[in-house]
């Protein structure tokens, strides 16, 4: 198993992950629970067009709920359910929107059913870290490492440098809650989520991007 880590895009064009920590990539996990499929948008105007047609429609930017919108929260989707979520967030439905073919979405609350959906799939792949508008982010390369030495394969050095840098959770931990990212979150009310994201393997769900939606890998075997 060959396994690359990127950032904020995708290199290649086969199988990737795409990992956004805070929150997209664990709101989309735990939205899967209640939806049939997510449907990631990259701005709010298009999110407003599936609002007017009666969609449940998510999103923020910069970590504030876009007014009238569901938050970009896994605690908060837990409270909608419905056939199909849209959803537009600052980083992650953005990456994924450019993803070449399919993605799997990572994150550490289903680690190793992720790395396990990978290897299952394929001999290579791909994880691409979200980041902020640009920006590394250093919660979206521990939740990368932490996959990556899940999958264990043959690693390019960036990946090798994510998977040195997870050998204690703890400090992991505290990296996280003291990103830029957790800052804000906490800032504007979110610190609930910032734990509930932090929590490993709590969900079997692989959502996989492909053709413009989210739905479970168990789905779409079911459907082909
Ligand atoms: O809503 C979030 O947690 C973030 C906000 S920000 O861009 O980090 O300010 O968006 P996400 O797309 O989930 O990274
Ligand atoms: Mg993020």
């Amino acid at each position: 198993m060959r396994i690359r880590l990127s950032f904020e895009r995708q290199e290649g064009s086969g199988l990737c992950i795409m990992v956004d920590l805070l929150r997209a990539s664990a709101t989309i996990t735990a939205a899967l629970d209640q939806f049939r499929e997510v449907i990631p948008v990259a701005d709010i105007e298009e999110a407003v067009k599936y609002s007017r047609k009666g969609y449940p429609v998510a999103g923020e930017r910069g970590g504030e709920t876009v007014p009238g919108f569901i938050a970009n929260s896994p605690i908060e989707v837990k409270n909608y359910s419905g056939d199909a979520l849209v959803l537009t967030t600052s980083n992650g439905t953005r990456i994924l929107e450019s993803v070449k073919s399919h993605a799997l979405v990572g994150c550490l609350n289903n680690l190793d059913a992720v790395a396990e959906a990978a290897r299952e799939l394929s001999d290579e792949v791909e994880v691409v870290m979200a980041g902020v508008n640009g920006r590394f982010a250093i919660e979206d390369f521990l939740c990368a490492g932490e996959i990556i030495a899940a999958i264990d394969g043959e690693m390019d050095e960036y990946a090798e440098a994510s998977v040195l840098a997870v050998q204690d959770r703890s400090l992991v931990d505290d990296a996280i809650r003291r990103s830029r990212s957790a800052e804000r979150l906490e800032g504007l009310g979110f610190r609930d989520d910032i734990e509930y994201c932090i929590r490993r393997n709590i969900t079997g769900n692989v959502p996989v991007y492909r053709d413009g939606t989210v739905k479970l890998m168990e789905e779409i075997r079911r459907l082909h």
